[in-house]
């Protein structure tokens, strides 16, 4: 079998993304993992954290892992002093570079998946770049249409209708078109990426109590349940709307493959009280394997080596695991 090649993007340079990197790169991976970063930045934080780490150039033709204790690195240039803690609006065009490289990569086929580590949303835009989300950006990059943000823990899988976006425009942003596009996707990445044969989909509300009957709210009388009948109607296998607050109970979750929720903040609090840390982001639909940590850069956190490395860790895993799975 082939060896993998994943690559890894570290993220926003002053959180903890390159503290996470080198950490992992101190055990042996039974993929290639290349890392798209400045390669003296992360030399640096290896030196600020005391871990030995060899910095070995990306080589095309080279497939084997790095060894303990090295990283090899497409070395992307970054202008200017990383303080670990400190963001630099001025270094948000490096972030999307190292973005754009490794999502160039993947969709040219010369690697496997990519894995990327936390990017500070804020900070990218004060640079002048407009961006929301790595979500967001792969699939812009890769001229998909719809895509999928998916957390996952042991457990419970939820995905989301809308992703990054103000909480006003989430009524306006759940149309039956996008309901049909998310659900499809879900239904399709479940049967073939999954081995779920039959997908069973949990589908919250979004008003309180999923409209009380149109008494707090008509959105799941005049577009949810109009297209979850459709889709049910097509033979998928779909509870729902149902109430989100008590939706993430065991009776329900024994028998739901995913939750999807229809914003960001129904799902995605209860999915990290019961796993962050321990949780990996998906990117359904993309036409390359994309997963990611469930935290952000904890900025009080870069460089202590105090920062768990147990979600990146996670997600290289299930990068793995899918590659895997698609080149059998
Ligand atoms: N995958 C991503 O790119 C991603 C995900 C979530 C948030 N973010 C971004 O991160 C920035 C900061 O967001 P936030 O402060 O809400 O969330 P955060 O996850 O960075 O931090 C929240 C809390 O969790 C702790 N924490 C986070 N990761 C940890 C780890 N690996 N080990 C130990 N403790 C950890 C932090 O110290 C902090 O106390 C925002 O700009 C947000 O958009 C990015
Ligand atoms: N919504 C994600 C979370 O809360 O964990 C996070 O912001 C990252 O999303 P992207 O992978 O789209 O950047």
């Amino acid at each position: 079998m082939k060896t993998l090649r994943i690559a890894v993007t570290p993220g926003e340079p002053a959180g903890i993304g390159p503290d996470l990197i080198v950490a992992l790169a101190q055990q042996v991976w039974s993929a290639q993992l290349v890392i798209f970063a400045n390669a003296q930045m992360i030399a640096e934080r290896a030196r600020q954290l005391n871990l030995p780490l060899t910095i070995i150039p990306f080589d095309s033709d080279d497939h084997q892992p790095a060894p303990v204790g090295a990283l090899i690195v497409q070395d992307v240039p970054l202008d200017g002093t990383v303080i670990p803690g400190t963001l630099n609006s001025e270094h948000g065009h490096y972030v999307v570079e190292t973005l754009r490289l490794a999502c160039e990569a993947n969709m040219q086929g010369h690697f496997d998946a990519v894995v990327t580590g936390p990017v500070h949303k804020g900070i990218i835009n004060q640079s002048g770049i407009s961006f929301s989300g790595h979500t967001e950006f792969f699939a812009h990059r890769s001229n998909t249409a719809d895509v999928v943000m998916m957390l996952a823990t042991e457990g419970l899988n939820v995905a989301l209708a809308t992703t990054h976006i103000p909480l006003a425009y989430v009524s306006k942003a759940i149309t039956q078109e996008r309901l049909h596009n998310v659900i499809r996707i879900i239904d399709h990445d479940f049967k073939t990426k999954f081995g779920v044969a039959q997908p069973h989909l949990f589908v919250c509300g979004l008003n309180p109590h999923a409209g009380e009957d149109g008494h707090l709210g008509r959105e799941e009388i005049e577009t949810i349940t109009p297209a979850l009948d459709a889709l049910r109607e097509q033979g998928m296998n779909i509870t729902g709307p149902l109430p989100a607050d008590t939706i993430f109970q065991p009776k329900y979750l024994a028998q739901a493959d995913v939750v999807l929720a229809m914003y960001h903040d129904q799902g995605l609090p209860v999915l990290k009280f019961k796993g962050f840390g321990a949780s990996v982001n998906i990117t359904l639909g993309l036409p390359f394997i994309r997963t990611s940590v469930d935290h952000g850069t904890a900025l009080d956190l870069a460089g202590s080596g105090m920062a768990d490395t147990g979600s990146l860790r996670q997600a290289l895993n299930k990068a793995i695991e899918l590659a895997n799975q698609k080149n059998e």
